[in-house]
């Protein structure tokens, strides 16, 4: 049973009501156990207002507000710092017990190193594990940020949950194009529309791998592949552009075998790899494997003890910008 702290990474472009959603998320009387890391470039803190607002002495405790840079670049150590600092503070009871953190990055945050930071460093990678990347998207001038900012689309492509926001600004059709643009950059995130930030808690926590109640892996859920492969079909906004596209393998590989394999792959495509997701039946392990990188990092595989499929499919969801799919394919097909 995987006893680490769920962490929710809430991203989102500039503007797009990533703090309006936090600020009433945590309102709910389900979020009341959670930890705050905010991440803001400019001067006035956040935490004035969200203390004032969130009438919650546990939250307004667990908060931290980091400054003066981004957590994707300048601030890493800070957050692996913070993130420490809030795990033994929890373990030494100096602060209220929390269940889970959300950490709220700046709208230009590249979500991939957060992600990294996360699954990599020694001590967080023990302590917390990544639940989910939640992304808010502005549904006027979303299509207009993703057309234009490659952080919008970056941020887009690697979510869990995609959250249209601002309903109550947008035309219908505005909503229809911008869905559909997000289907096509990531067919696997779960998309949901909400207006000044009012959504069940539920539908963007614990959508990882592992369900808290039934403490049983969901790696359907978490690989978001689509149930059919997509085969040859990649999906793109732009032919250059971000892509996702699912590699199913035979059976009777060994993990021995595919890891060196995988981490070539990361290797080779590390700066354009925003995302690999795989779950894989191998021969040499006692049941299937969770795997997962970003970029140039494969991380050490979950064990999914318990899990089974009827039909059991080794497959790789890969998420890029620039991938060369044929050649990744024939990499993997190999082996
Ligand atoms: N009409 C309307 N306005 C909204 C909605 N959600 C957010 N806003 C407004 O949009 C503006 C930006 O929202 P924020 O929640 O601050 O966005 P953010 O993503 O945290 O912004 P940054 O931190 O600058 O990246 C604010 O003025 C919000 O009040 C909504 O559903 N409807």
């Amino acid at each position: 049973m995987d006893k680490r702290i769920p962490v929710t990474l809430l991203t989102g472009f500039l503007g797009s009501g990533k703090t309006t959603l936090l600020n009433k998320l945590l309102q709910h009387p389900d979020m009341h156990d959670t930890a705050v890391v905010i991440n803001e470039l400019g001067e006035a803190g956040l935490d004035h207002i969200l203390a004032r607002t969130v009438e919650n002495q546990h939250i307004a405790d667990n908060m931290v507000l980091l400054e003066s840079g981004c957590l994707c670049c300048t601030l890493s150590n800070e957050m692996a710092d913070t993130l420490r600092d809030l795990f033994f503070k929890r373990a030494l009871q100096a602060i209220p017990q929390f269940q889970r953190l959300v950490i709220e990055t700046t709208g230009l945050a590249d979500p991939g190193p957060i992600m990294a930071n996360l699954l990599n460093e020694p001590v967080i990678g023990n302590t917390y594990r990544l639940d989910a990347v939640v992304v808010t998207v502005d549904s006027v001038y979303g299509l207009q940020h993703l057309e234009q900012h490659a952080e919008a689309r970056k941020q887009a492509a690697v979510a869990d949950v995609l959250l249209i926001s601002k309903v109550d600004l947008a035309t219908p059709q505005q909503l229809l194009a911008l869905s559909e643009a997000l289907t096509a950059l990531n067919p696997g995130a779960t998309q949901h529309r909400i207006t000044h930030g009012h959504i069940d808690p539920q539908a963007l926590i614990n959508v990882g791998l592992f369900d808290p109640e039934t403490r049983q892996a969901k790696p359907q859920r978490w690989l978001r592949a689509p149930a059919k492969p997509r085969g040859m079909l990649p999906t793109a906004l732009h032919d250059d552009d971000i892509r996702s596209f699912t590699v199913t393998l035979p059976t009777h590989l060994r993990w021995e075998t595919l890891q060196p394999v995988l981490q070539r792959l990361c290797d080779q495509f590390g700066e354009q790899l925003l995302r690999l997701k795989g779950i894989l039946h191998v021969e040499d392990a006692s049941a299937p494997l969770a795997v997962h990188a970003v970029h140039a990092t494969l991380y050490q595989p979950t064990l999914l003890e318990g899990w089974s499929e009827v039909e059991p499919m080794t497959r790789i969801v890969l998420i890029g910008r620039g991938l060369d799919e044929a050649l990744i394919r024939k990499q993997l097909m190999q082996i």
